[in-house]
C-alpha cells in the first residue's frame, strides 16, 4: 500500500493537483466505528477500544498532502474502470491488485478511503453526465410519485435497464423544476439595530417592503439645512429584522437543495460590511441544507449511492487555509484541462447532521481563533464551506453530482482599505476589492451565458471556478445594517447587489445598467476642505459675474475636461489597445464596450448638467438680481461647483493611488484580461462616482426656484 502510495507520489508529480483528502463517516455504523474510520483506524473497529477520537484527530491523518505514512493514491482504486469513460486513469492498477474486500460492491468504498487517502476522484469537477444518470434509472416502484426515482443496480445486482416512460417523464419534470429555479437570486437582509447603535441614538434609516428597500439618507443642503434623500432598490426578496434564520433559509437555499442532486452547482454568498450580519446569516444555512440533503438521500434517493462530503476553507490575504485541518495552508493548482484543484484540502464524508454540525463548528472556531485578531480577521477573510454530493454506483468510486458552496465574504468595506498607510492592510484591501469585483464579474458573465468567465480575477473566483461552469445557480444575500451611521456602506452594499441583479438580466436594457452605474453617484462625495489642497485654484476663463458681486468664477470647461480625461484615462486606453492583442475572446471586447458605453453615457449626462448650470448662471446674470437673492444663488452655485471640483480632484487622487497600487502589484505589466476589466470597472466607478447628481439636482432646484422668481427687478 505504501509502495503504491510512493509510486503514486512519484507519478503524481503531474497529478499532484488532484490531491484531496477526506475521511469517511459511515452511513450505517455506530458512532464509534464511524469515528475510528474517520480517523483511519478502521482496523481497531473490532477491538476493545472504546474511546472516540475527538475531531482534533482528523488532522493527524489528513495532513499529509505530500505523502506521509498511510497515504495512498486514490487512483489505485480506480481499478475496474478499464472500459468506463469516467474512470480512465493511466495509473490505474489492475483490479487484481486490490484486496478482494474492496471489490465486492460500492458499500465497500468507504472502507477504502482512510482520511490519509488522496481522493483523485473528488477532483472530477466535471459532473456525472446526464446520460450516466439516465442509464441507471431502473423500473422500480417509486417511493414518492412526486420525486424522481433513480437507482443503481447495486441493490439488485441486475444490469441497468432503460427507464420506463414515467421515469423519463419524472426526470423531465425534474429538469423543468430545476430550470424554474432562478439562475441568480439577490436577497437583502436587514438586521436589527444593535445595542451600541441604540446607545448612540442612531436611527433606523431602512424601510423594507416585500421586495424593495428604501434608504433614507440624511444630507446637508448648501445652507446647512438637513434634508432626506431616498434611495429605493428592488430585489428578488427583502427580509426585514424580524425574519428568522429559518425563513432566510426557506427564501434562499431551500429551493436549490433538490437541484444539487441534478448535476447542478450552486453558490450562496453573503455580502456586506463588517457587522452587518453575514456570519449570523450564513452560519445556520449549511447545516439546514445538509439536513435536507440527508433527508433526500435517505428517502427520495434511498440506496442510490449518493454520498455527502463536507470541506471548509478560508481565503485570507490571497492564501488558502483548511479550516478543518488546523488552518493547514493549501495550494491551488490548475491541470491541463484547466480544472482547478485545491491540493491537500480535507473533504469529509458525512452521513449525519451531528457530525456536520461538529465539523462546521470546528471550522468556524478555527476561523475566528486562528489568527490573533479574531473577528477583526474574520472580516478580512472569505470562508467557503462546500457540500458536495457524489454518487457511487456499481461499486465504482463516487463521482460528483452536484455541489453547494456557502461563502461568508470578507467585509465589503475592507476593499476600501487600499488607502490605509499600512502596506499589509492595503494589500489585503486590494485583494478583497479584487475578489469582490471578480465575483460580480463572474456572476454577470455567468448569467449572460458568456463563454468567457473571468474567474481568474481572484483566488476566490478561481477556487469557485467549477461552480461557475455548467449548470449553476447563485444566491446572493446582501446584509445591511439599519443604522444611520452605516448609511454609506449600506448604500454601497445595495449598489453592488443592484449591479449583480440588473447586470444579471441577460438582455437588460442599457437604461437599467446605466441607472445602476449612476447609483454610484454619491459615494465619492467629500467635504471640499478634506480634498482640496491649499494651493488648489480655479482659472478664470471669462468674468461672468458683475463686478460688485464678490465671487470667484470657475473655468467650467477645465472641470469638464477633467471628467473626460482623468489621470489614468489615457493609460487605460493604451492598456486596452495593447491588451486587445492578447485578449482571448470577443466577449471581453463586448464587455469592455459595455463599460465604455456606460462611461460615455455618464459623461454625456454630466455635460448636460453642466450646460444646465451654465444656462442658469447666464440667466441669473441676465436677471441682474440684486442683494441677498443673487448672493444666495451664487453661494449655492459656488458650493455645487466646489463639490464638483472636489469630486474631480478626488477622482484624480484615487486614480493616481490606484495606478500606484497596480504598479505595486505588477498589474499594469500583465496582459490578463481580468486585470484589465478590474481596472476598467474601477475607473468606471470612479468616473460615475464624481457626483453628477448633485449638479443635476441642484440645477433642477434652481430651475424650479427661478420659475417662481421674477426675472426683472
Ligand atoms: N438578523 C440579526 N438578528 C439579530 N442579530 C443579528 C442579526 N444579524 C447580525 N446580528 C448580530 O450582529 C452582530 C454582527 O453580526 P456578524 O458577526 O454576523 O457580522 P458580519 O457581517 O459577519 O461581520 P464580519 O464581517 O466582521 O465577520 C453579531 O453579534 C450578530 O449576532
Amino acid at each position: 500500500m505504501n509502495g503504491m502510495g510512493r509510486q503514486g507520489l512519484r507519478s503524481g508529480a503531474t497529478a499532484v493537483h488532484h490531491q484531496r483528502q477526506y475521511s469517511d463517516n459511515f452511513l450505517d455504523t455506530s458512532s464509534n466505528c464511524r469515528w475510528l474510520q474517520s480517523a483511519g483506524l478502521q482496523h481497531l473497529q473490532n477491538s476493545s477500544a472504546s474511546s472516540i477520537p475527538s475531531l482534533q484527530d482528523y488532522k493527524f491523518h489528513g495532513g499529509g498532502g505530500g505523502g506521509g505514512q498511510g497515504i495512498m493514491y486514490r487512483n489505485a482504486q480506480r481499478s475496474f474502470n478499464g472500459t468506463n469513460e469516467f474512470y480512465a486513469e493511466p495509473t490505474t492498477p489492475p483490479i487484481s491488485s486490490r484486496p478482494s474486500t474492496q471489490r465486492k460492491n460500492g458499500e465497500d468504498f468507504p472502507n477504502d478511503f482512510s482520511p490519509g487517502l488522496l481522493d483523485l476522484q473528488s477532483f472530477d469537477t466535471e459532473l456525472l453526465p446526464e446520460v450516466g444518470l439516465l442509464s441507471f434509472l431502473v423500473s422500480k416502484p417509486k417511493l414518492d410519485d412526486s420525486e424522481p426515482y433513480i437507482s443503481t443496480n447495486n441493490q439488485t445486482g441486475r444490469a441497468p435497464v432503460l427507464p420506463d416512460n414515467n421515469l423519463l417523464k419524472s426526470f423531465a419534470a425534474d429538469k423543468e423544476k430545476n430550470s424554474s429555479v432562478a439562475k441568480i437570486k439577490v436577497v437583502v437582509r436587514k438586521r436589527p439595530l444593535n445595542k451600541k447603535e441604540l446607545a448612540k441614538n442612531e436611527e433606523d434609516i431602512i424601510e423594507t417592503h416585500s421586495n424593495s428597500v428604501t434608504v433614507h439618507e440624511t444630507k446637508l443642503k448648501v445652507d446647512l439645512t438637513e434634508y432626506v434623500e431616498k434611495h429605493e432598490f428592488v430585489f428578488d426578496a427583502v427580509l426585514n429584522e424580524e425574519v428568522s434564520n429559518d425563513e432566510v433559509y426557506r427564501e434562499t437555499v431551500e429551493p436549490i437543495v433538490p437541484i444539487i442532486f441534478e448535476r447542478t452547482k450552486a453558490t450562496c454568498f453573503a455580502y456586506g460590511q463588517t457587522g452587518s450580519g453575514k456570519t449570523y446569516t450564513m452560519k445556520p444555512l449549511p447545516l439546514k441544507a445538509s439536513r435536507d440533503i440527508l433527508r433526500l438521500m435517505h428517502h427520495t434517493y434511498r440506496n442510490q449511492g449518493f454520498q455527502l462530503f463536507v470541506s471548509f476553507f478560508e481565503i485570507y490575504g490571497g492564501k488558502l487555509f483548511d479550516l478543518l485541518s488546523d488552518r493547514k495552508k493549501l495550494c491551488m493548482r490548475e491541470d491541463g484541462k484547466q480544472q482547478v484543484c485545491i491540493v491537500g484540502l480535507h473533504e469529509y464524508k458525512v452521513s449525519d447532521v451531528e457530525t456536520i454540525k461538529d465539523l462546521i463548528e470546528k471550522g468556524n472556531a478555527t476561523r475566528s481563533t486562528g489568527t490573533t485578531g479574531a473577528n477583526e480577521e474574520s472580516s478580512r477573510s472569505h470562508a467557503i464551506l462546500q457540500l458536495a454530493i457524489k454518487r457511487s454506483f456499481d461499486g465504482k468510486p463516487p463521482r460528483p453530482v452536484g455541489k453547494l458552496s456557502f461563502i461568508d465574504l470578507a467585509g465589503s468595506e475592507r476593499g476600501a482599505d487600499t488607502t490605509d498607510n499600512d502596506k499589509q492592510t492595503r494589500m489585503e484591501g486590494a485583494e478583497i476589492n479584487k475578489s469582490l469585483l471578480a465575483l460580480k464579474e463572474c456572476i454577470r458573465a455567468l448569467d449572460n451565458d458568456k463563454s468567457h468567465i473571468p474567474f481568474r480575477g481572484s483566488k476566490l473566483t478561481e477556487v469557485l471556478r467549477d461552480s461557475f461552469v455548467g449548470n449553476s445557480r447563485t444566491v446572493m444575500i446582501s446584509c445591511i445594517s439599519p443604522s444611520s451611521g452605516s448609511c454609506e456602506h449600506t448604500l454601497n452594499t445595495l449598489r453592488y447587489a443592484d449591479r449583480v441583479k440588473s447586470l444579471s438580466k441577460g438582455n437588460a436594457p442599457k437604461k437599467d445598467i446605466l441607472s445602476s452605474a449612476l447609483n454610484l453617484k454619491e459615494s465619492t462625495t467629500m467635504a471640499l476642505s478634506s480634498v482640496l489642497p491649499a494651493t488648489y485654484s480655479y482659472e478664470q476663463e471669462k468674468p461672468i459675474w458683475k463686478e460688485n458681486v464678490k465671487v470667484e468664477s470657475y473655468n467650467l470647461s477645465i472641470s469638464e475636461d477633467k471628467i473626460r480625461k482623468p489621470n489614468g484615462w489615457t493609460n487605460w486606453k493604451d492598456l486596452l489597445k495593447s491588451d486587445d492583442k492578447n485578449s482571448h475572446s470577443d466577449d471581453l471586447n463586448a464587455l469592455l464596450q459595455e463599460e465604455q458605453d456606460l462611461v460615455n453615457a455618464h459623461r454625456k449626462q454630466v455635460e448636460e448638467t453642466m450646460n444646465i448650470v451654465r444656462e442658469e448662471m447666464d440667466l441669473l446674470v441676465e436677471a441682474d438680481q440684486p442683494g441677498n437673492q443673487l448672493d444666495n444663488y451664487i453661494t449655492r452655485l459656488n458650493a455645487i461647483l466646489s463639490q464638483k471640483a472636489a469630486g474631480i480632484l478626488q477622482l484624480q487622487n484615487r486614480l493616481a493611488h490606484f495606478q500606484k497600487l497596480l504598479k505595486e502589484h505588477n498589474i499594469l505589466a500583465s496582459s490578463s484580461s481580468f486585470q484589465l476589466l478590474y481596472k476598467v470597472e474601477l475607473i468606471m466607478e470612479l468616473v460615475t462616482g464624481c457626483d453628477a447628481s448633485v449638479l443635476l439636482d441642484a440645477a433642477k432646484g434652481l430651475k424650479t426656484e427661478k420659475d417662481s422668481t421674477p426675472t426683472k427687478v
